[in-house]
């Protein structure tokens, strides 16, 4: 199981470094993996916090190129010198927001990847094409270009969130039931792909994760831990997710 944080553009410089202290010393038991991603310029003071403890620093985004004429932009080998290990590509509201394309994302997957860092690969449909009856066509057809070119040496190189546009930030969780079938879908079309290196990527959910319907989404077989975006930003909230995911984790385990 595998909890990472998305604090998106929130949380200054003293809270951010607060925040990240907290969580060390409130998920310091978690059998589960623990990931925060601040916002890039506080990165480097969060590595202080995080260094020596279980909790791993991700980015929340990643220019493919390794250096250049990019204004504003952060090379994978950049984030690594930083001890980034998790950098988060394909975002939602960086598709939407700001225009990339799958093949644009897959160029970020296959840098991170050759810099060392594991991409955590966010893909997801709109409302619109749920309501249209296309949500795993829609996961599947972005999984796919968005991972065009890349090669998978194990599982543990690639993490995949399953966020649909329409849970994000909106207090609408997807039904354990609906978030299920996708990353089933998700596990079988990797494991078609990358064999049994595929078949072992963690899938985490994302959408309005919160402590009181983590345990629930955490007892499908196919949700193995949640990127959690507004209740990352607190601490406590974020320590209950993540003993959801131990419990879940034990129970699948024991
Ligand atoms: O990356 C995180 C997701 O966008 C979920 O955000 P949320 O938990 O605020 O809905």
């Amino acid at each position: 199981m595998l909890v990472v944080g998305n604090w998106k553009m929130n949380t200054d410089l003293d809270g951010a470094v607060r925040l990240a202290s907290d969580v060390v010393r409130e998920t310091g038991g978690a059998a589960s993996g623990v990931g925060v991603c601040p916002p890039t310029v506080w990165l480097d003071a969060v590595a202080e916090r995080v260094r020596g403890s279980r909790v791993r620093l991700g980015a929340q985004n990643v220019h493919p190129a390794p250096e250049g004429a990019f204004t504003g932009e952060t090379a994978p080998p950049m984030l690594a010198a930083l001890g980034v290990d998790l950098v988060v590509v394909g975002h939602s509201e960086r598709r939407q927001l700001f225009g990339e394309t799958s093949a644009f994302v897959a160029e970020k997957v296959r840098a991170a990847m050759g810099a060392g860092l594991v991409p955590i690969l966010c893909v997801g449909e709109t409302l619109e094409e749920r309501d249209a009856g296309d949500a795993e066509a829609t996961v599947l057809a972005q999984l796919d270009a968005s991972l065009d070119g890349v090669e998978l040496a194990s599982a543990d190189r690639l993490v995949v969130a399953y966020e649909p546009v329409w849970a994000i930030g909106t207090g609408r969780t997807a039904s354990p039931e609906q978030a299920q079938a996708v990353h089933a879908a998700v596990r079988a079309r990797l494991a078609e792909r990358f064999d049994g290196a595929g078949r072992g990527v963690a899938l985490l959910y994302g959408g309005s994760v919160k402590p009181g319907n983590a345990a629930d989404l955490f007892a499908q077989p196919d949700l193995d831990g949640a990127l959690v975006g507004g209740a990352s930003l607190d601490a406590s909230d974020f320590a209950q997710i993540v003993a959801a995911a131990d419990d879940a984790g034990a129970r699948r385990a024991g």
